[in-house]
């Protein structure tokens, strides 16, 4: 029997400094997140973000906790129920880090009778850090506590016609009413060297603004190409005019080079340039977490109206929207039907 396991990134137990420090630790070691030896792994992150970032990390979750838990997992739990009330097939929901386990996931579709399983990681733009890392240990499951276990996974959807139509129109339904002066696409950042590592091409990828327009089989796994094209469509589809519209990356962590324009710098350009209404929408989360609802929807208002910014609209993640459970379900019914 066909089932599915929807995967998204995970957070921590709860708020408690020692839950986050736990949750930070697994995300963190994990090769595909900082991509260094394991020895400098271990001492950038148990020597040097873990003494310091659990006590700032939980702080900030506790701004944005809600009483059910994290927003990240309720939200995914509550997409999962609506996913399901739209196909036969069994629909599991799994994080790549903390307790709701891929593993575990996995085993109780298995004691459904599943024998064949679509992992849906929920991102729209392929990343070593998130894609990657999810389908690797998946395969890595597979082969050591599963072995007659079939799986595949559904790739990046972040060009896909009905994905694109539902987040323009997500963005339109908060916008079509504001008379902002410019709408920002802040992704999450990745460290340069990431997408470097990813160039299948192994000559592609420069990151000096014009690769990820030339046509390549590089694109496949180029997030940085991703997050431009998602961009690109959302504006040809709700026909924003050129110079009302810009991309750029948030949360970067460390000293390496992350892809640029940072979304803080741009978030305080605009407001120094003299804009004062701003909307802002954060595609490469499908779930609304610490990403948006704090350093976006808190951080990055602050910041603005610091600098002469005067509203600051947030565009909802695709959450639980009846629209998005409808498409990943039209996914899953198509997969099933092969
Ligand atoms: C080297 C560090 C990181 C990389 C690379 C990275 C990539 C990456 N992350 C997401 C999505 C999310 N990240 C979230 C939180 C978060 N991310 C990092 C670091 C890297 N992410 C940290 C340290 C944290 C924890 C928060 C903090 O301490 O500030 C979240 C939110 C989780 C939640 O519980 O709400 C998401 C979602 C993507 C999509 C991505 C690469 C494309
Ligand atoms: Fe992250
Ligand atoms: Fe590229």
């Amino acid at each position: 029997m066909k089932g599915v396991l929807l995967v998204n990134l995970g957070s921590p137990d709860s708020t408690d400094p020692k839950d986050v420090k736990r949750y930070l630790d697994e995300f963190l070691m994990d090769p595909r997140v900082i991509d260094v030896p394991y020895w400098l792994r271990s001492f950038i992150v148990r020597g040097i973000i873990l003494n310091t970032r659990p006590k700032k990390s939980a702080e900030a979750y506790s701004k944005i906790w809600w009483k059910e838990g994290s927003p990240l997992i309720v939200l995914s739990e509550r997409l999962q129920d609506k996913v399901q009330s739209h196909t036969n097939l069994p629909v599991g929901l799994a994080m790549r880090y903390g307790s709701m386990t891929i593993k575990k996931g996995l085993e109780d579709l298995i004691s459904k009778g599943v024998d064949d399983v679509l992992i849906i990681p929920l991102y729209p733009q392929f990343a070593m850090a998130t894609t990657e890392t999810i389908t690797v240990l998946a395969d890595e499951l597979q082969k050591e506590y599963f072995p007659d276990l079939k799986i595949s996974s559904l790739p990046a959807f972040y060009n896909k016609e009905a994905y694109i139509n539902i987040l323009s129109n997500s963005i339109n339904e908060e916008i079509k009413d504001l008379d902002y002066e410019h709408l920002l696409f802040s992704y999450h950042g990745v460290p340069e060297r990431h997408i470097k590592k990813q160039d299948i091409t192994k000559s592609h990828c420069k990151i000096d603004g014009s690769c990820c327009n030339t046509p390549s089989e590089a694109h496949q796994f180029c997030y940085r190409h991703q997050c431009y094209e998602t961009t690109k469509q959302v504006a040809k589809k709700l026909q924003l005019e050129e110079g009302t519209y810009s991309t750029s990356f948030q949360s970067r962590l460390g000293f390496d080079p992350w892809l640029q324009p940072y979304t803080d710098r741009t978030i305080e350009r605009l407001g120094l340039e003299g804009t004062k209404k701003m909307a802002i929408v954060t595609p490469a989360f499908v779930s609304d977490c610490l990403e948006t609802l704090e350093e976006i929807a808190m951080e990055g208002k602050e910041l603005f109206k610091e600098v002469g910014g005067k509203e600051f609209t947030t565009v909802a993640c695709l959450n639980d929207r009846n629209d998005w459970a409808e498409l990943i379900a039209n996914w899953i019914n198509d997969w099933s039907k092969n």
